[in-house]
């Protein structure tokens, strides 16, 4: 299953600078693994803000859920997730 995931990330400044720079490092790690598993298919910088537009290719919502709560800098984030499906008019096949 497709999902849209929005990630907004808010580190508060009173996080030590050193524990703000290991998560950042470790959830780099991870989503570049996931992004060779093919489970983190898209991955996209909103201008001008500290947030991402992804999409996710994963068997369903426990997936889904179970990859973003176990994200290092989860604790920091809002996260919106949108359902996605084949749009009758797309020449692309999703999946
Ligand atoms: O920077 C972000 O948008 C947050 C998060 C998503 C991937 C990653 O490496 O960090």
């Amino acid at each position: 299953m497709l999902f849209m995931v929005q990630m907004q990330v808010n580190i508060p400044a009173t996080l030590d600078k050193a524990v703000a720079d290991q998560l950042k490092k470790d959830e780099k790690e991870m989503s570049q693994k996931l992004q060779r598993e093919g489970k983190w298919r898209d991955l996209w910088r909103v201008v001008g803000q500290y947030a991402n537009v992804s999409i996710f290719n994963v068997s369903g919502n426990d997936e889904l859920h179970n990859i973003l709560s176990a994200l290092p800098l989860y604790p920091f984030m809002t996260i919106s997730v949108t359902p996605l499906t084949q749009h009758p008019s797309a020449i692309a096949q999703i999946g």
